[in-house]
């Protein structure tokens, strides 16, 4: 056949080919488009894993997303620099750029749709025949107190509902923890339950002027108000509720100047949410006088209205479900704006409801561009007024005044306050070693004789309030920096001057051998760890640069609260992150943190951390408080040891202080562990560890201050023997480039110094795990009653001195 007749029946051929097989056909490029796919997803998850390499290589790439909130406020931190590139050298990790700060997005709230302003939901009418009520308890706290309070007032009230004359009419009072409801559950609706069960909140909470989880709870509860597609009135099917607030007076004297501000502002959102069912006034304690008598004075109150309710006489005269008519929602508008305008919380503006029509034209420049590709969600609840010209930011006020009592509580302490936010104190082991009875831990483990060493911090104020904390109760906290900042040479003049004027206050003193005195007049070393949150300050850097210029070396701790501040952070001889416990919740109990994402501020550091590793000594501080965070640890403590890979893992056992601080956050010497259980807890670890893979070893141990090291084996031993110690002055050369470092890029260019380049001598033989750790050639001194036991590993719980009958427990 002639070409020419082949190409033209080539398509009809192709057809019938097409019409006989294409079963087959269609079903074959299926199979191979997807053999190609799963090929290809494969070789993406097989080259995610391999690109992780080994815990010491310089190379590492990780990727560190920094939250446009976590971007400090009131700093000289700017956005650019809040990167990991941001060090003394060059770094090899790309991290994801922080955007600015932004405001925050309409939140979509999820509800009924809304039937009509005008006509609110039928308040529920109780008929004692049949009907029951159930009481909810719920309560906020953030430090503990209003816990207490609230699970003593739910014990009462449930005593009570047992033995009134209404008791059938009582279901058991429930206690409900704010932090850990669904909001949705209780304050868009009551929670759904059988028909004949009503019920009656009760509320009590603390106040914060700073951004918190309570901050939350409030915004919900106007959120939920102002959603246009939910009843201005949902919980109008409650009984009931009453609202007790608890604050501090001598901090916030009047309620203008914010006395128990949340919980006015809690009730003012419950009046309306519940079309105003409040059925006994607000009540109102000041945790340093009079709460617990205020609040007596309102549980009788908040009895007497069950009982009116239970009776079936509602909520008495001229109040909803009582037959009057509900007062207007105009009204409830007018007395919010007044409200607003005389200055309530600011984390609390409203929308005013005149300025929807804006609010919904303004939208989109509200609205999270990431959100935009998805089903819009119709959203006009957002409480920060944009057309309300915003107030001139206050002037920032001093962190610690002069005239303040928490400058004199410190001072009594025996601080020094410099400035306004810095503090220095002497601590007890520089006094110790300075009359040669031996130094802290960091001797025995790193090098850092005590009486060389200063202890400050440039910030007093903190973000946590943990239970173990010793200066709990004196040192402010609070989320951001606000305050009148000092420059860092006044700080690095002041704490420096403070703390050679208490050392030679140290002259006189019995046993001070005259060469550490003449030594001590030198700072060496400067834990940066004292109280507060170094890494706060926002010129912490160039204080940093100021003190390693003086060849001082820096041991800083940080709380893994700020991922912005530490990511930024130049690097210091060693890097210190206080790993209070393993998991979210314990974190919680244990560190009380102010921040709501504090869990994912809590990650973030250990990623920050894991890449520092290349670069600077890392350490992770365990502080074990028995009957908190050690129990079923061990497992979640290795986890978070893998996330991060930190250099060491120092394990010490908490210090008590016997101080009415330590008990009113639940700390009794019971939490105290003993040491041979600080050392099983540490053993377990690194079994862990080695199951896992992990190259840890139990390197050094100072059984006086209840204090084990745990160290990276490929990383800190020469020889097979425990290189712990530091080579300071090879940091100062490699901080100044003096020497070069042997950290490497990709291409095999020297980009850096790492740990390594400055491990110092070995770890003394005294100090290594299993000897004690106390230097032999100073002078061991037992206090009155704890004379040497047989054997070294007695029970060394308590080291400290004894003070007024508390045992005051110092650590460094
Ligand atoms: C950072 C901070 C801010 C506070 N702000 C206020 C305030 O604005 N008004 C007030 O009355 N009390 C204020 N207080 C006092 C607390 O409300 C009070 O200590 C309360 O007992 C804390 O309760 P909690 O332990 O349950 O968290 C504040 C306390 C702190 C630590
Ligand atoms: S992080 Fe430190 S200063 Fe802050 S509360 Fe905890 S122990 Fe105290």
């Amino acid at each position: 056949m002639p070409l020419t007749e082949l190409l033209d029946q080539l398509p009809a051929e192709l057809l019938l080919i097409w019409h006989t097989h294409r079963v087959p056909i269609l079903l074959s490029a299926v199979s191979f488009a997807a053999l190609i796919h799963l090929t290809i997803y494969l070789r993406t998850k097989r080259t995610k894993i391999s690109v992780s390499p080994a815990p010491s290589s310089p190379i590492e790439k990780i990727e560190i997303k920094l939250r446009p909130e976590w971007l400090p406020e009131n700093t000289t931190l700017v956005a650019p620099e809040l990167n990991l590139d941001n060090h003394a050298e060059d770094s090899n990790v790309v991290p994801e750029a922080p955007i600015a700060k932004v405001k925050k997005g309409p939140k979509t709230v999820k509800g009924k749709r809304k039937t009509s302003k005008k006509s609110p939901a039928p308040a529920p009418s109780f008929d004692h025949k049949v009907d029951k009520i159930q009481p909810i308890v719920f309560f906020q706290s953030l430090a503990g107190t209003t816990e207490r309070y609230a699970a003593a007032f739910e014990k009462v009230l449930t005593e009570w509902t047992l033995g009134c004359d209404q008791a059938s009419s009582f279901l058991e009072p429930q206690l409900q923890d704010l932090s850990y409801i669904e909001y949705d559950d209780y304050f868009i609706t009551p929670p759904k339950t059988e028909d004949n069960i009503k019920h009656f909140y009760i509320i009590l909470i603390p106040s914060y002027n700073i951004d918190t989880v309570l901050s939350t709870f409030l915004e919900n509860l106007q959120e939920t108000h102002n959603d246009f597609r939910i009843d201005t009135s949902p919980l109008n099917g409650l009984l009931g509720y009453s609202v007790f607030g608890f604050g501090d007076k001598e901090g916030w004297p009047t309620e203008e100047e914010g006395f128990c501000s949340q919980a006015r502002e809690v009730d003012k959102w419950m009046a309306r949410l519940t079309g105003r069912k409040r059925a006994y006034p607000l009540g109102m304690g000041d945790v340093k006088s009079d709460a617990e008598e205020r609040l007596v004075e309102w549980r009788v109150g908040v009895q007497e209205a069950l009982v009116e309710i239970a009776e079936g006489r509602g909520l008495g005269e001229g109040v909803p479900g009582s037959g009057d008519p509900a007062e207007s929602d105009e009204e409830d508008i007018e007395a919010a704006e007044d409200s607003d305008s005389e200055g309530s919380n600011p984390s609390n503006n409203r929308v005013k409801k005149t300025a929807r029509v804006d609010e919904i034209e303004d939208l989109g420049s509200m609205v999270d561009p990431s959100s935009t590709s998805s089903p819009i969600p119709i959203d006009f609840t957002s409480y920060k007024s944009t057309t309300k010209p915003s107030k001139a930011a206050p002037a920032p006020k001093e962190m610690v005044p002069t005239t303040s009592p928490t400058h004199a509580a410190l001072t009594k302490q025996g601080y020094t306050i410099i400035g306004s936010h810095s503090g220095v104190k002497i601590c007890r082991w520089t006094k110790s070693a300075l009359r040669g009875r031996g130094s802290c831990y960091k001797y025995s483990f790193y090098g850092i004789a005590s009486h060389l060493c200063m202890e400050a911090t440039p910030s007093l104020s903190c973000s946590n309030k943990c239970v173990f904390c010793w200066r709990h109760g004196t040192n402010p906290v609070g989320t951001t920096w606000r305050w009148v900042t000092d420059a860092p040479d006044l700080i690095f003049d002041g704490i420096t001057a403070a703390h050679y004027k208490k050392i030679k206050m140290m002259k006189g003193v019995p046993g001070v051998r005259a060469e550490r005195f003449a030594e001590a007049m030198r700072i060496r070393h400067c834990a940066l760890s004292l109280v507060g949150e170094p890494i706060f300050y926002p010129h912490i850097n160039e204080l940093l640069s100021i003190m390693h210029k003086n060849r001082i070396s820096t041991f800083l701790v940080c709380n893994a609260q700020h991922p912005a501040q530490l990511a930024s952070l130049i690097p210091v001889t060693q890097l210190y992150v206080s790993i209070d416990a393993s998991n979210k919740d314990s974190l919680r109990k244990i560190d009380r943190p102010l921040h709501r994402d504090f869990w994912e501020r809590f990650c973030a550091c250990l990623d920050i951390l894991r890449h520092r590793r290349f670069e600077q000594r890392t350490v992770f501080r365990l502080t074990l408080v028995k009957g908190f965070n050690m129990a079923d640890e061990v497992r979640g403590y290795a986890d978070l040891v893998e996330r991060a890979l930190p250099g060491f893992v120092e394990v010490k056992g908490v210090t008590y202080c016997g101080t009415s601080a330590a008990g009113s956050a639940g700390l009794t010497m019971q939490n105290v562990p003993f040491y041979e259980e600080v050392a099983a807890f540490v053993t377990a670890l690194a079994e862990e560890l080695r199951n896992r893979g992990l190259t840890y070893g139990i390197a050094a141990e100072h059984a006086h201050s209840c204090c084990v090291l745990l160290a990276d084996s490929t990383r800190f031993q020469r020889d097979g023997k425990w290189a712990t110690r530091i080579d300071f002055e090879r940091f100062y050369d490699l901080y100044e480039r003096k020497v070069q470092g042997t950290r490497v890029d990709e291409k095999g260019e020297v980009v850096g110094w790492r740990p390594e380049d400055y491990v110092g001598m070995e770890t003394p033989e005294w100090a290594l795990w299993g000897n004690g750790g106390f230097d032999p050639r100073d002078q061991r001194v037992w206090r009155k009653g704890k004379g040497k036991k047989d054997g070294e590993k007695e029970k060394e719980k308590d080291e400290g001195e004894v003070k007024g009958g508390n045992v005051r427990l110092v650590e460094i």
